[in-house]
């Protein structure tokens, strides 16, 4: 299928104010091959200096915001600390067509909007590393009175816990490790020009030799326990190739640990990868034990 054929997908990146959801987005811009363009909210809240009409969004009054909710021309829209943002509709449907993939850069509840409605969607929630990292940016990036500020870090603590719901959480500790981070989940997903194969899958081939090397044993017990194994690792072993369905499983687990805590280059250090796996293995709950009441203390 051609590159032009491919159709793109919604890429929902959310995160708390000041998080660095717009530097992160702009310097992913700069790679083309990566295929993104820009959903263009609508808002009712006031420009920021340098902030372009057309560009960073499209600033309405609440009248013509309010007109473009009836005439259902927005994807979803909330409201967020006294304004309204929306996503128009027809620029994303088009230029997914276009084979693009189109960043909603959205808060956490049109997100779920998005997520519970929308195929085709890739949701990445951004963290800080801290609160007080979160704190220090807001407040140096200086957009917002101290009392907009401290509502917007309140609201922080409401949207934090909800960043399970998306398919990846990428701390934003530097922008560089983000961006890499970012960059190799949209390779992941096949979603870009590139054709060299992302850390993941990188990741799980280091995965796959050390539970070959390390794991037999542990291979033949999880063989010879099918029957008693939790729900989840059941269906994960049903296929009866056990090394290939564990790898999946760890692969995935540390995958997602690395993309939230770790460093980018973590993935293709197999040191750092081995000793993953022993922590991963010892951490998993196989046979379900922990759900089980009688165990309850
Ligand atoms: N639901 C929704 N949220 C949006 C939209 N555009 C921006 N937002 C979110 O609204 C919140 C406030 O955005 P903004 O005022 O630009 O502040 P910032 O996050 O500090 O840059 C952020 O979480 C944005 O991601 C939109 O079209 N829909
Ligand atoms: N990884 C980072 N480390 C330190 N500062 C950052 C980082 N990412 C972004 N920033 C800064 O934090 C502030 C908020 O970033 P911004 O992109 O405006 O966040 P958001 O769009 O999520 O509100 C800006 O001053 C930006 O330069």
């Amino acid at each position: 299928m051609s590159q032009q054929e491919k159709k793109g997908k919604i890429v929902v990146i959310s995160g708390p104010s000041g998080v660095g959801k717009g530097t992160i987005n702009s310097r992913l811009f700069e790679d083309p091959k990566l295929r993104l363009v820009y959903s263009v909210s609508m808002t009712t809240r006031k420009p920021r200096p340098g902030e372009v009409n057309g560009v960073n969004y499209f600033f309405a009054s609440p009248e013509e915001f309010e007109q473009a909710v009836e005439k259902n021309e927005l994807i979803e829209h909330a409201n967020f600390i006294g304004n309204s943002y929306g996503t128009p509709r027809k620029p994303v449907i088009e230029q997914i067509h276009n084979g693009k993939n189109v960043v909603l850069e959205i808060e956490v509840e049109g997100a779920t909007q998005v997520i519970k409605k929308e195929k085709n969607v890739l949701s990445i929630f951004l963290m800080p590393p801290s609160f007080y990292d979160l704190q220090s940016r807001i407040m140096s990036r200086g957009t917002e009175p101290d009392n907009i500020i401290k509502e917007r870090l309140t609201k922080s603590l409401m949207e934090i816990p909800l960043k399970d719901n998306y398919q990846y959480v990428v701390v934003n500790d530097t922008v560089d490790n983000s961006v890499a981070k970012i960059k190799d989940i949209l390779i992941k997903e096949r979603l870009t020009d590139y054709h060299e194969i992302s850390g993941y899958e990188k990741l799980i081939k280091d995965v796959r030799e050390i539970i070959d090397k390390d794991y037999r044993l542990f291979v033949e017990i999880l063989k010879e326990n099918l029957d008693k194994l939790a729900p989840e690792y059941q269906k994960a072993f049903a296929n009866g190739d056990i090394p290939a369905s564990l790898t999946q499983v760890l692969g995935e687990k540390i995958y997602r640990y690395i993309l939230e805590y770790g460093q980018f280059s973590d993935l293709t250090n197999y040191k750092k990868v081995q000793v993953l796996v022993n922590t991963a293995i010892l951490n998993i709950d196989f046979f379900g034990v922990k759900n089980d009441e009688s165990k309850k203390f």
